[in-house]
């Protein structure tokens, strides 16, 4: 009897050990200490409990040889999937490294994408395979484990990102790229614990090369992720801005025009504006799709980084994108995907799997093509949402700058860019403004937003702001001019100087 308590007790021993550290990583991350490597810990501790597992079946098994036929398939599949998880995820992927706020390489190859959890189902396959050796009700219970995990697991993914953690979709074309890879933070697919001593050489978690693997990402920024993983959302606006208030006509919309003394006071209301979006999409959908466009917008995002939001954004449910890109390299000063990581990415804790910027090694066309795959994906997985009525992506908040001739992402006056009307994202070679070669949203993906914010800065765009607002609809509208959510709502974010000749 005794036996039989001490059993059943090693079998499950692991399980609340895989809770809380599934639960709780950041505690872990604490435990073990800066110079250490969380997830190898945690390997070396999984063995230890996997041993303490192996002895208690043992010590209630009844080994005969040769085993029966069943036995074979069963085990050789079963190990088969549970060496391929850990040869294509590495020991960190494998042992809850995206739980404490490593980046994993996206993988498409079998059995991902083909078999849910392969790593379960492995374990749960071996395991079947001992029934001739070892009383069913020991098996029982370390099955019983796995599923509490796999629920574990499916809540967490659940809250977080919809269906991503069941449909397992993988983005397939964005997560290759070695170089400026974007790509969604993968969940955990694996679980710690197999019933195997058939190992792939671990494969050596070498921070400097996932950093480069993933945007460029600063170690703080890579390592922050895990602080926010339940980080409270506390949003609450310490500050006051000096605004007027109206609601006008641009283009065939109606847009919430503010008009702030100062830029300061604007950069201090957009904030709070933001603030306020994230903590009601967080809530909402457990995810917060952001989409920025480069210039001038990114200095007047200064104060998210600031006290009191640079603590209360649940910076972890953050999905960023670049509403258009010149196709330069990441560490060009044309990039907007470096203005925004230098002004405001680098100085909060987004996970860099949530940070999408493009493929910087493609042509314009094939970039193009690349970040509408990935929106694809990600659409698919209910990371963004769609707009059922237009099958364009809606995000839930654009942050959108306006060039001095009207322009808006890079959709130009009188280009023919602007009535694209089929593509998500499309590729300019000959952009008025240098650089040339960029990739951008069309207006059917911008115009299904959920929310819209159009900062404009200075004395410098009043021209254009005077001839955006109002209900001029004919056919040389400018394409600030074209910016009219249909679901949505959009605010326009001005400052004195820009709003002068109004
Ligand atoms: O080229 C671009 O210009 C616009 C406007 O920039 P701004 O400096 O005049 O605010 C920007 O919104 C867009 O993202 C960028 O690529």
């Amino acid at each position: 009897m005794m036996s039989c308590v001490l059993a059943s007790i090693g079998v499950l021993v692991p399980f609340p050990f895989y809770y809380w550290l599934w639960t709780y990583p950041s505690i872990w991350v604490s435990l073990v200490g800066k110079g250490r490597d969380p997830a190898k810990v945690m390997a070396q501790v999984s063995h230890l409990l996997k041993l303490i597992q192996f002895i208690s079946l043992y010590s209630v098994s009844s080994i005969s040889w040769p085993p029966p036929l069943f036995f074979w398939p069963l085990f050789l599949f079963g190990q088969f999937l549970n060496f391929r998880v850990y040869q294509l995820l590495g020991e960190s992927g494998t042992y809850y490294g995206v739980r404490f706020g490593k980046n994993i390489p996206w993988v498409t190859e079998f059995p991902f994408g083909y078999i849910s959890d392969p790593q379960y189902v492995g374990s749960i396959m071996s395991l079947l395979a001992c029934l001739s050796w070892v009383p069913f009700q020991y098996i029982f219970l370390w099955v019983l484990g796995y599923m509490f995990m796999i629920k574990t697991n499916l809540i967490e993914q659940f809250t977080s990102q919809g269906e991503y953690f069941l449909s397992h979709v993988y983005l397939s074309s964005m997560t290759h790229h070695l170089v400026g890879v974007s790509q969604v933070q993968p969940s955990p697919r694996t679980f710690p614990s197999r019933l195997s001593s058939v190992r792939s050489p671990p494969s050596s978690f070498n921070l400097s090369l996932v950093r480069k693997l993933f945007c460029g990402i600063t170690p703080s920024s890579f390592s922050a992720n895990f602080l926010t993983l339940n980080t409270e959302n506390r949003t609450k606006s310490s500050f006051k801005s000096k605004s007027s208030m109206a609601e006008v006509p641009v283009g065939k919309a109606k847009a919430d025009l503010q008009i702030f003394d100062t830029e300061e006071d604007l950069s201090v209301s957009l904030a709070k504006y933001t603030a306020e979006l994230s903590e009601k999409f967080t809530k909402e959908r457990g995810a917060f799709t952001v989409v920025v466009s480069g210039g001038s917008l990114i200095k007047s995002l200064r104060k998210l980084v600031e006290s009191p939001y640079v603590d209360s954004i649940d910076w972890a449910k953050w999905h960023v994108f670049w509403v258009d890109e010149r196709v330069v390299p990441k560490d060009h000063d044309d990039s907007n995907y470096k203005l925004a990581y230098d002004g405001f990415l680098s100085k909060v804790p987004v996970p860099p799997g949530q940070v999408y910027a493009i493929n910087d090694a493609l042509s314009a066309e094939g970039a193009a093509d690349d970040y509408e795959t990935c929106l694809k994906q990600l659409v698919k997985i209910k990371v963004v949402d769609l707009l059922p009525a237009s099958g364009f992506p809606k995000f839930d908040l654009m942050l959108l700058g306006m060039g001095p001739d009207g322009h808006v992402a890079s959709l130009f006056p009188g280009h023919p860019l602007v009535n694209e009307n089929k593509r998500w994202v499309t590729y300019i070679k000959d952009s008025p403004k240098p650089p040339p070669e960029r990739i951008t949203f069309t207006f059917p993906v911008i115009n299904s937003a959920a929310k819209i914010a159009m900062v404009v800065v200075g004395a410098g765009k009043s021209d254009v702001v005077r001839r955006a607002v109002g209900s001029d609809t004919g056919s040389d509208m400018l394409p600030v001019q074209m910016v009219s959510p249909a679901d949505g709502a959009t605010t326009w974010f001005l400052d004195k100087d820009a709003a002068s000749k109004l």
